[in-house]
Formats: C-alpha cells, structure tokens, sequence
C-alpha cells in the first residue's frame, strides 16, 4: 500500500483528529478505470466511482480524467460552488508533497503578485521567480 497516514494531530489537540492520508501519484494512476476512478484536483484525491453515473456533466469526461489530475479541466468547466461543495463527499486524501507541483506556473509568484500588485501570475508573459 502506497497511501501513507500522517497524524496532523500533535497530541495537544482540542479533541478534534485530523489525519490526512497522502496518495502517491502512481497510486491514483492506476485508478483509472470504470471500476475505479480517482482524479486530483488541486493537490487533493477524489474516489469518484460512484459518482459517475450521477456526473451531470456525465460520466465520459471523468473518464478521460481518470487516474490523472483533473485541475484544469475542473476549472475550464466552470463548476458551481454547489459542485466544489460536492467535492467533499468523494474526498479521500491528499496528493503526497513529493508529488506536488506548482499549479499555474509558480504559487510563489501568483502569491506574491496577487497579494501585493492585484495581478495574477497567469496575466504576465513571463514570471522572473517561478
Ligand atoms: C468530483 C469532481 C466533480 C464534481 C463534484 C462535479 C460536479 C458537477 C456538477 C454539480 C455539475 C452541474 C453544473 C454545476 O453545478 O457546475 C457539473 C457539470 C459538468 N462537469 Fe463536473 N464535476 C466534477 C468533475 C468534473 C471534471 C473532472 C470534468 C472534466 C472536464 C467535469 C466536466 C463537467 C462538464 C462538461 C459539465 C457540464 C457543464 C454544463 O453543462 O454547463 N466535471 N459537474
């Protein structure tokens, strides 16, 4: 089992348990098929099996996302935020930090430009820090 379990509880806590598992992204790859399908969306794993058939976008372009990171995709559709809430339902954990990759061409840069100068990252020609 690839997945592994990182207590984000530092014992001290308020009562509340907060573990999240990591997935490894060849772990979510080889979800890829009808029988079984998990997609990334912005660094966190989706179980959307049951799921598909229900996907009023319907179940075709899941598939073509399966086992792989559907970010883009995700955002290109335009989902409701009753969509982004449904996504709770089918979460399973988180993709493991050596997976993760910057999304947009640096989180640095759109961090710090969004923050200080109200432009995004996205909107430049070339980003000098990412
Ligand atoms: C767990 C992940 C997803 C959830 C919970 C979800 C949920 C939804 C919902 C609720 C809608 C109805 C419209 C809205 O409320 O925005 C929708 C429509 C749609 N979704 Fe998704 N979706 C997911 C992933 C994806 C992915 C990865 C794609 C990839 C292309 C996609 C493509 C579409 C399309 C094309 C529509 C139809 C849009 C339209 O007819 O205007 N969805 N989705």
């Amino acid at each position: 089992m690839a997945a592994v379990d990182a207590s984000g509880s530092n014992g001290k806590g308020q009562g509340v348990e907060t573990s999240v598992t990591y997935y490894r992204l060849e772990e979510v790859a080889k979800r890829n098929s009808s029988k079984e399908i998990w997609l990334v969306i912005h660094g966190r794993v989706y179980d959307v099996t049951r799921f598909l058939n229900e996907h009023p976008g319907g179940e075709e372009v899941l598939l073509e996302q399966a086992g792989a990171d559907a970010s883009e995709s995700f955002e290109d559709v335009g989902h409701s935020s009753d969509a982004r809430e449904m996504l709770k339902q089918y979460y399973i954990g988180d993709v493991h930090p050596n997976d993760l990759k910057p999304e947009g061409g640096g989180k640095v840069m759109e961090t710090h430009l969004t923050n200080r100068l109200s432009v995004s990252c996205a909107s430049l020609p070339a980003c000098l820090l990412c």
